[in-house]
């Protein structure tokens, strides 16, 4: 259902974006380019016709922009204008189905390496905020201090843009920070594509010569490197050192929002690279957390490892883990992992809890999930449970442990911008959490030892 909806909102949009007359204006050139090229690639079947082919007159008059192509690895080309960087770039080929939230999801980590592609026709019209912070030193309107996608393909990009948070426009974002962007494109295309042969590496190639120049021999893997290393911190930091419950988290390449959620739930949150093995310092916390990240999960084999020593711990703390966490989580537990096909992208993804029937609308951005077969009802895997499934195609939603404090969850219950049904996980971890720090604190487990070296030293005073 909720791939439906937006397929038929998006399509009445279209429509309605198309007969705008800056949207006609924007097309015209375009137009003219993809009369030339919805072309030919070489080691290629013919490109598809686009699904419509709208009335544009070619307007001599029309402002000369860049071309720019996004060229699949299946041999496809579409052609459109550049509204970004002058400069070409690789990624895997995903499509988003989000309405709204470009800052947010252009600044992902988890998007690293890939090659952004909207469903919603009409992008950058609100435009593009500050780097502004909040109290807790986390940027307000972004997931990280960096486009991270590697270029973004867009229906109709909207030239003018009006928001109170704007400083700048989409294009002029993506042009500072080097990210090639594509419009006038037929995104509806796109998505039947990938959709039918699952998200594809491609190429989005800005400049004069795109048209003439067909081939790109090589398309490099973004999945082959280890984008979790590329996207996590290289120095342990703090946030929110006088909170009441202490957590660790290991940053794959975590969002803002997520570090919020904790801190603004009353939490202290030391964030330690991917691959710092926590067990060693656990006794320091009272609770671990996984967060989201880029790429494929068995680019983490470390952290897998890391958590399955933490599972067999006898004196477990509450552990939870989103998205990348998830998958790490349910590695370590003995699951597999595998590729979906074009994977979940968007706000609209309905989960359903296993536990009450319940289904929550969330927001997602991955392309691998668990393999939950054996997670059978009354009969798990080493205690794990099925904890969320998703609704539209039954692919894993999270995990739980029956006996042990430790949950995990494949969508985002921090979404940024929503929905945020789901943001009340963030309290049942941290009321876990609590709990434990009660439980460590009236529990006798020090020795006399132990509480003579907590006594502090005498100040001394000088006379
Ligand atoms: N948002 C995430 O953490 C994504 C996890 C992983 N990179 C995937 O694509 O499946």
């Amino acid at each position: 259902m909720s791939l439906l909806r937006p397929a038929l909102i998006s399509r009445a949009m279209a429509v309605k974006s198309l007969t705008r007359p800056t949207a006609r204006l924007a097309y015209t050139h375009v137009r003219a380019l993809a009369t030339v090229a919805d072309t030919v690639f070489p080691a290629n079947k013919a490109a598809p016709k686009p699904a419509h082919s709208a009335p544009y007159q070619f307007d001599a008059s029309a402002p000369k922009a860049t071309p720019a192509a996004l060229k699949l690895k299946s041999g496809h080309v579409f052609t459109g204008t550049s509204f970004g960087a002058q400069n070409s770039s690789f990624g895997e080929a995903v499509f988003t189905t989000s309405l709204v939230g470009y800052p947010e999801s252009m600044t992902d980590p988890s998007y690293r390496g890939q090659i952004l592609v909207f469903t919603q026709p009409l992008i950058g019209n609100y435009g593009v905020p500050s780097q502004e912070k909040d109290q807790f030193g986390l940027l307000k309107y972004f997931e990280s201090n960096k486009i991270q996608c590697q270029g973004i393909v867009v229906n109709d990009y909207a030239t003018k843009y009006s928001h109170w948070t704007a400083v700048e426009s989409l294009g002029e974002w993506c042009a500072r920070e080097g990210i090639p962007a594509i419009s006038g494109v037929d995104t509806r295309a796109i998505v039947h594509l990938l959709r039918d042969q699952g998200s594809t590496l491609a190429k989005l190639e800005v400049g004069e010569e795109v048209l003439e120049n067909k081939e790109v021999v090589e398309f490099p893997n973004p999945n082959e490197r280890n984008l979790v290393s590329e996207a996590s911190t290289k120095e342990i930091y703090e946030l929110n050192p006088m909170g009441d419950v202490k957590i660790a988290l290991i940053d794959c390449g975590v969002k803002e929002n997520i570090l919020r959620c904790l801190v603004a739930r009353g939490a202290a949150v030391t964030v330690f690279p991917w691959n710092h093995d926590f067990n060693k310092d656990m006794d320091q916390f009272d609770g671990l957390f996984i967060s989201n990240g880029p790429g494929d999960p068995r680019a983490a084999m470390p952290t897998v490892n890391n958590l399955a020593t933490a599972f067999k711990n006898p004196n477990p703390k509450p552990i939870f883990g989103i998205c990348m966490g998830n998958q790490l989580m349910g590695m370590a537990a003995g699951l597999g992992v595998y590729k979906l096909q074009f994977g979940n992208r968007g706000h609209n993804q309905p989960a359903i809890n296993m536990q009450n029937g319940r289904c929550s609308i969330t927001s997602q951005n991955h392309g691998y999930a668990l393999e939950d077969s054996v997670l059978t009802p009354g009969k798990g895997l080493n205690g794990w449970e099925k904890y969320f499934v998703n609704a539209n195609d039954g692919s894993n939603e999270g995990i739980r442990h029956l006996t042990k404090p430790f949950s995990s969850v494949q969508f985002h219950p921090e979404a940024k911008g929503g929905p945020q049904d789901t943001e009340y996980l963030f309290d049942d971890f941290l009321n876990l959490a609590r709990a434990e720090k009660v439980k460590m604190s009236s529990k006798p487990f020090y020795t006399t030892e132990s509480l003579i070296k907590e006594v502090p030293k005498p100040v001394e005073v000088v006379a």
